[in-house]
Protein backbone atom coordinates (compact mmCIF):
# COMPACT_ATOMS: atom_id res chain seq x y z
CA UNK A 1 0.00 0.00 0.00
CA UNK A 2 1.56 3.20 -0.92
CA UNK A 3 0.99 5.90 1.85
CA UNK A 4 0.83 9.37 1.02
CA UNK A 5 1.85 12.12 3.16
CA UNK A 6 -0.43 12.26 5.63
CA UNK A 7 -3.29 12.05 3.44
CA UNK A 8 -5.65 9.94 5.10
CA UNK A 9 -4.27 11.37 8.46
CA UNK A 10 -5.05 15.11 7.82
CA UNK A 11 -7.98 16.03 5.57
CA UNK A 12 -8.54 19.32 4.90
CA UNK A 13 -11.12 19.88 7.79
CA UNK A 14 -9.71 17.68 10.12
CA UNK A 15 -10.88 19.88 13.13
CA UNK A 16 -8.13 18.85 15.09
CA UNK A 17 -4.65 18.81 13.11
CA UNK A 18 -1.45 16.96 14.13
CA UNK A 19 0.40 19.39 16.56
CA UNK A 20 3.93 18.30 15.80
CA UNK A 21 5.51 17.95 20.34
CA UNK A 22 8.20 15.62 21.56
CA UNK A 23 9.52 16.47 25.02
CA UNK A 24 11.50 13.02 25.05
CA UNK A 25 13.20 10.38 22.75
CA UNK A 26 11.33 7.21 24.37
CA UNK A 27 7.39 8.82 25.07
CA UNK A 28 4.95 7.03 22.90
CA UNK A 29 5.68 7.51 19.10
CA UNK A 30 2.05 8.21 17.25
CA UNK A 31 3.23 10.10 14.24
CA UNK A 32 6.62 10.04 12.14
CA UNK A 33 8.06 11.17 8.93
CA UNK A 34 9.74 8.73 6.53
CA UNK A 35 11.25 9.00 3.12
CA UNK A 36 11.05 6.48 0.75
CA UNK A 37 14.53 5.42 -0.61
CA UNK A 38 13.74 5.64 -4.13
CA UNK A 39 17.37 7.62 -5.10
CA UNK A 40 19.54 6.10 -2.47
CA UNK A 41 23.31 5.98 -3.33
CA UNK A 42 26.28 5.74 -1.92
CA UNK A 43 27.58 8.83 -0.99
CA UNK A 44 30.83 8.92 -0.03
CA UNK A 45 30.37 11.28 3.02
CA UNK A 46 31.30 9.55 5.91
CA UNK A 47 33.42 6.69 6.74
CA UNK A 48 30.89 3.67 6.98
CA UNK A 49 29.71 4.49 3.61
CA UNK A 50 33.42 5.23 2.04
CA UNK A 51 33.68 1.80 3.59
CA UNK A 52 31.29 -0.12 1.76
CA UNK A 53 31.86 1.30 -1.13
CA UNK A 54 35.83 0.32 -0.68
CA UNK A 55 34.30 -3.72 -0.43
CA UNK A 56 32.13 -2.87 -3.64
CA UNK A 57 28.81 -2.53 -2.42
CA UNK A 58 26.49 -0.51 -4.47
CA UNK A 59 22.76 -0.14 -3.45
CA UNK A 60 19.96 -2.90 -4.47
CA UNK A 61 17.22 -0.64 -5.32
CA UNK A 62 14.63 -3.44 -4.89
CA UNK A 63 16.21 -4.63 -1.09
CA UNK A 64 16.34 -1.19 -0.43
CA UNK A 65 12.48 -0.79 -1.00
CA UNK A 66 11.49 -3.90 0.37
CA UNK A 67 13.80 -3.07 3.55
CA UNK A 68 11.96 0.48 4.13
CA UNK A 69 8.05 -1.17 3.49
CA UNK A 70 8.98 -3.61 6.36
CA UNK A 71 9.77 -0.51 8.46
CA UNK A 72 7.12 1.47 7.89
CA UNK A 73 4.70 -1.99 7.72
CA UNK A 74 5.88 -2.52 11.54
CA UNK A 75 5.45 1.11 12.11
CA UNK A 76 1.80 1.31 11.17
CA UNK A 77 1.26 -2.24 12.53
CA UNK A 78 2.18 -0.68 16.13
CA UNK A 79 -0.25 2.19 15.59
CA UNK A 80 2.11 4.84 15.02
CA UNK A 81 0.95 7.10 11.82
CA UNK A 82 3.72 6.97 8.89
CA UNK A 83 3.76 10.12 6.81
CA UNK A 84 5.53 9.97 3.42
CA UNK A 85 8.06 12.70 1.93
CA UNK A 86 8.11 12.40 -1.54
CA UNK A 87 11.31 11.47 -2.49
CA UNK A 88 13.54 13.46 -4.87
CA UNK A 89 15.57 12.33 -7.65
CA UNK A 90 18.36 14.52 -6.96
CA UNK A 91 18.44 13.64 -2.85
CA UNK A 92 20.75 10.14 -2.42
CA UNK A 93 20.08 10.37 1.70
CA UNK A 94 16.84 11.48 1.71
CA UNK A 95 15.09 8.67 2.86
CA UNK A 96 17.15 9.49 6.36
CA UNK A 97 14.65 11.84 7.74
CA UNK A 98 15.78 11.94 11.23
CA UNK A 99 19.06 14.78 10.18
CA UNK A 100 16.90 17.82 8.86
CA UNK A 101 14.31 17.99 11.16
CA UNK A 102 13.67 18.08 14.69
CA UNK A 103 10.31 17.98 16.78
CA UNK A 104 11.14 19.97 19.91
CA UNK A 105 7.86 20.14 22.83
CA UNK A 106 6.92 23.91 21.27
CA UNK A 107 7.15 22.13 17.90
CA UNK A 108 9.24 21.23 14.54
CA UNK A 109 12.22 23.36 13.94
CA UNK A 110 14.08 23.05 10.55
CA UNK A 111 17.66 22.53 10.60
CA UNK A 112 20.62 23.26 8.74
CA UNK A 113 22.72 20.31 7.12
CA UNK A 114 26.33 20.60 6.57
CA UNK A 115 25.95 18.60 3.50
CA UNK A 116 24.99 20.35 0.03
CA UNK A 117 23.74 17.69 -0.76
CA UNK A 118 21.47 17.19 2.33
CA UNK A 119 20.58 21.03 2.55
CA UNK A 120 17.31 21.10 -0.29
CA UNK A 121 15.86 18.35 1.88
CA UNK A 122 14.72 20.60 4.72
CA UNK A 123 12.81 22.33 2.58
CA UNK A 124 11.36 19.17 0.80
CA UNK A 125 9.93 17.74 4.02
CA UNK A 126 8.24 21.14 5.00
CA UNK A 127 6.59 21.63 1.20
CA UNK A 128 5.26 18.27 2.01
CA UNK A 129 4.30 18.70 5.65
CA UNK A 130 2.57 22.38 4.44
CA UNK A 131 0.39 20.37 2.11
CA UNK A 132 -1.16 19.16 5.06
CA UNK A 133 -1.38 22.37 7.58
CA UNK A 134 1.55 21.45 9.64
CA UNK A 135 3.88 24.64 9.86
CA UNK A 136 7.75 24.87 11.31
CA UNK A 137 8.09 26.69 14.74
CA UNK A 138 11.49 27.46 13.82
CA UNK A 139 14.69 26.97 11.73
CA UNK A 140 18.33 27.54 12.50
CA UNK A 141 20.20 29.16 9.86
CA UNK A 142 23.34 30.05 11.71
CA UNK A 143 26.01 26.98 12.21
CA UNK A 144 25.25 23.72 10.73
CA UNK A 145 23.47 20.59 12.73
CA UNK A 146 21.96 17.68 11.72
CA UNK A 147 19.25 15.25 13.59
CA UNK A 148 21.55 12.56 14.17
CA UNK A 149 23.76 14.52 16.49
CA UNK A 150 20.02 15.39 18.85
CA UNK A 151 18.67 13.99 21.58
CA UNK A 152 15.88 14.93 23.00
CA UNK A 153 16.46 12.71 26.09
CA UNK A 154 13.81 13.12 28.47
CA UNK A 155 12.04 16.33 30.13
CA UNK A 156 14.36 18.51 30.77
CA UNK A 157 17.40 17.09 29.27
CA UNK A 158 18.86 17.78 25.77
CA UNK A 159 22.10 15.94 24.48
CA UNK A 160 24.17 17.28 21.30
CA UNK A 161 26.53 15.95 19.38
CA UNK A 162 29.23 18.26 17.64
CA UNK A 163 31.35 17.04 15.46
CA UNK A 164 32.34 20.46 14.48
CA UNK A 165 31.60 18.74 10.34
CA UNK A 166 28.57 18.47 10.56
CA UNK A 167 27.05 19.69 14.00
CA UNK A 168 29.11 22.65 14.66
CA UNK A 169 29.13 24.81 17.98
CA UNK A 170 27.27 27.62 16.58
CA UNK A 171 24.47 25.32 15.32
CA UNK A 172 24.05 23.38 18.60
CA UNK A 173 23.77 26.75 20.55
CA UNK A 174 21.33 27.94 18.34
CA UNK A 175 19.18 24.81 18.29
CA UNK A 176 19.90 24.64 22.10
CA UNK A 177 18.75 28.09 23.09
CA UNK A 178 15.24 27.92 23.86
CA UNK A 179 15.64 24.95 25.99
CA UNK A 180 18.12 26.76 28.14
CA UNK A 181 15.55 29.31 28.07
CA UNK A 182 12.96 26.93 29.57
CA UNK A 183 15.82 25.60 32.17
CA UNK A 184 16.99 22.74 30.11
CA UNK A 185 19.84 21.09 30.88
CA UNK A 186 21.95 20.65 27.85
CA UNK A 187 24.73 18.46 27.24
CA UNK A 188 27.43 19.22 24.47
CA UNK A 189 29.75 16.46 23.38
CA UNK A 190 32.41 16.95 20.77
CA UNK A 191 33.64 13.99 19.26
CA UNK A 192 35.61 13.35 15.82
CA UNK A 193 33.68 13.01 12.59
CA UNK A 194 34.60 10.15 11.84
CA UNK A 195 31.94 8.79 14.34
CA UNK A 196 29.53 11.28 11.63
CA UNK A 197 26.09 11.79 14.38
CA UNK A 198 26.01 10.87 18.20
CA UNK A 199 22.90 8.86 17.64
CA UNK A 200 25.59 6.37 15.36
CA UNK A 201 27.04 5.92 19.33
CA UNK A 202 24.35 6.66 21.89
CA UNK A 203 20.74 6.37 22.02
CA UNK A 204 17.85 6.17 24.57
CA UNK A 205 15.92 2.87 24.83
CA UNK A 206 13.52 4.56 28.06
CA UNK A 207 13.67 7.25 30.79
CA UNK A 208 16.68 5.83 32.35
CA UNK A 209 18.37 3.44 29.69
CA UNK A 210 20.57 3.78 26.56
CA UNK A 211 22.40 1.98 23.94
CA UNK A 212 26.01 2.91 24.09
CA UNK A 213 29.12 2.84 22.42
CA UNK A 214 31.22 2.79 25.81
CA UNK A 215 33.92 1.68 23.63
CA UNK A 216 34.25 4.91 22.06
CA UNK A 217 32.60 7.61 23.94
CA UNK A 218 34.79 9.74 26.04
CA UNK A 219 34.66 8.65 29.57
CA UNK A 220 33.75 12.07 30.94
CA UNK A 221 30.75 11.99 28.71
CA UNK A 222 30.13 8.52 29.85
CA UNK A 223 29.77 9.89 33.64
CA UNK A 224 27.70 12.76 32.71
CA UNK A 225 25.24 10.47 31.30
CA UNK A 226 25.67 8.08 34.26
CA UNK A 227 25.35 11.35 36.66
CA UNK A 228 21.85 11.62 35.15
CA UNK A 229 20.86 8.09 36.22
CA UNK A 230 20.97 6.76 32.85
CA UNK A 231 21.96 3.24 32.61
CA UNK A 232 24.14 2.51 29.97
CA UNK A 233 23.88 -1.02 27.60
CA UNK A 234 27.34 -1.36 25.80
CA UNK A 235 27.41 -1.56 21.96
CA UNK A 236 30.75 -2.77 20.24
CA UNK A 237 32.48 -0.47 18.09
CA UNK A 238 31.99 -3.03 15.28
CA UNK A 239 28.37 -3.31 16.29
CA UNK A 240 27.74 0.28 16.11
CA UNK A 241 29.26 0.94 13.13
CA UNK A 242 26.75 -1.93 11.50
CA UNK A 243 24.05 0.41 12.91
CA UNK A 244 23.32 -1.36 16.08
CA UNK A 245 23.03 1.23 18.46
CA UNK A 246 21.18 3.59 15.96
CA UNK A 247 17.59 2.28 17.37
CA UNK A 248 13.84 3.51 17.73
CA UNK A 249 12.42 3.66 20.48
CA UNK A 250 8.39 3.28 20.12
CA UNK A 251 7.09 3.95 23.72
CA UNK A 252 9.96 3.43 26.57
CA UNK A 253 9.34 -0.47 25.83
CA UNK A 254 9.12 -1.84 22.42
CA UNK A 255 12.45 -1.04 20.34
CA UNK A 256 12.83 -1.45 17.14
CA UNK A 257 16.49 -2.01 15.58
CA UNK A 258 18.88 -3.48 12.87
CA UNK A 259 19.08 -7.57 13.29
CA UNK A 260 22.54 -7.05 13.27
CA UNK A 261 24.14 -10.65 14.19
CA UNK A 262 26.34 -11.52 17.23
CA UNK A 263 29.43 -12.40 14.42
CA UNK A 264 29.18 -8.85 13.30
CA UNK A 265 30.98 -7.82 16.61
CA UNK A 266 28.73 -7.92 19.82
CA UNK A 267 30.02 -8.69 23.40
CA UNK A 268 30.23 -12.65 24.58
CA UNK A 269 28.95 -14.11 21.20
CA UNK A 270 25.47 -12.13 22.02
CA UNK A 271 23.74 -9.99 18.96
CA UNK A 272 22.67 -6.26 20.69
CA UNK A 273 19.31 -7.49 20.47
CA UNK A 274 19.57 -10.07 23.12
CA UNK A 275 21.17 -7.59 24.97
CA UNK A 276 18.34 -5.47 24.78
CA UNK A 277 15.90 -8.21 25.11
CA UNK A 278 17.84 -9.52 28.15
CA UNK A 279 17.28 -6.01 29.69
CA UNK A 280 13.27 -6.87 29.29
CA UNK A 281 12.41 -4.86 26.44
CA UNK A 282 10.28 -6.12 23.56
CA UNK A 283 12.53 -6.06 20.73
CA UNK A 284 11.49 -6.04 16.76
CA UNK A 285 14.18 -6.71 14.84
CA UNK A 286 14.43 -5.60 10.96
CA UNK A 287 17.13 -6.04 8.29
CA UNK A 288 18.28 -2.68 6.86
CA UNK A 289 21.42 -3.97 5.37
CA UNK A 290 21.14 -1.44 2.23
CA UNK A 291 20.71 1.95 4.49
CA UNK A 292 23.24 0.43 7.34
CA UNK A 293 25.51 0.27 4.11
CA UNK A 294 25.01 3.91 3.92
CA UNK A 295 25.88 4.99 6.87
CA UNK A 296 22.06 4.98 8.33
CA UNK A 297 19.92 2.82 10.58
CA UNK A 298 16.38 2.85 11.94
CA UNK A 299 16.95 6.06 14.23
CA UNK A 300 18.35 8.29 10.97
CA UNK A 301 14.82 6.88 8.71
CA UNK A 302 12.56 7.77 10.99
CA UNK A 303 11.69 11.73 12.13
CA UNK A 304 9.49 11.39 15.11
CA UNK A 305 6.80 14.39 14.38
CA UNK A 306 4.58 13.49 17.62
CA UNK A 307 5.05 11.55 21.13
CA UNK A 308 2.59 11.58 23.74
CA UNK A 309 2.75 12.90 26.42
CA UNK A 310 4.40 15.87 25.00
N1 LIG B 1 21.35 10.31 11.81
C1 LIG B 1 22.25 9.66 11.11
N2 LIG B 1 23.19 8.97 11.70
N3 LIG B 1 22.19 9.75 9.76
C2 LIG B 1 23.02 9.04 8.87
C3 LIG B 1 23.14 9.75 7.57
C4 LIG B 1 23.99 9.00 6.60
C5 LIG B 1 24.25 9.76 5.34
N4 LIG B 1 24.95 8.95 4.41
C6 LIG B 1 25.08 11.02 5.63
O1 LIG B 1 26.28 10.89 5.69
O2 LIG B 1 24.56 12.08 5.81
Amino acid sequence: MKLDFAAERLPLNDPAPLRPGVSGETHRLTDVVLCAPSNLATVPCCSVTRESIRNGFSVSMAQAMAQHSALTRTLSQRGVRCHIVPAHPDLADQCFTRDVAVTTPWGLVGLNPALSHRRSEVDQMFAALARHGVQPYDRVVSGTIEGGDVCVARPGLLILGMSGERTTAEGASAFAAPFEKDGWQVLRYAFDPHFLHLDTMFCMLDQDRALACVDVLDDWFIEAITAQGIELIPVSYKASRRLGCNILSLDGKTILMSSVSADEGSSDGRSVADDVRKAGFDVVELDISQFAACGGGIHCLTMPLRREPC
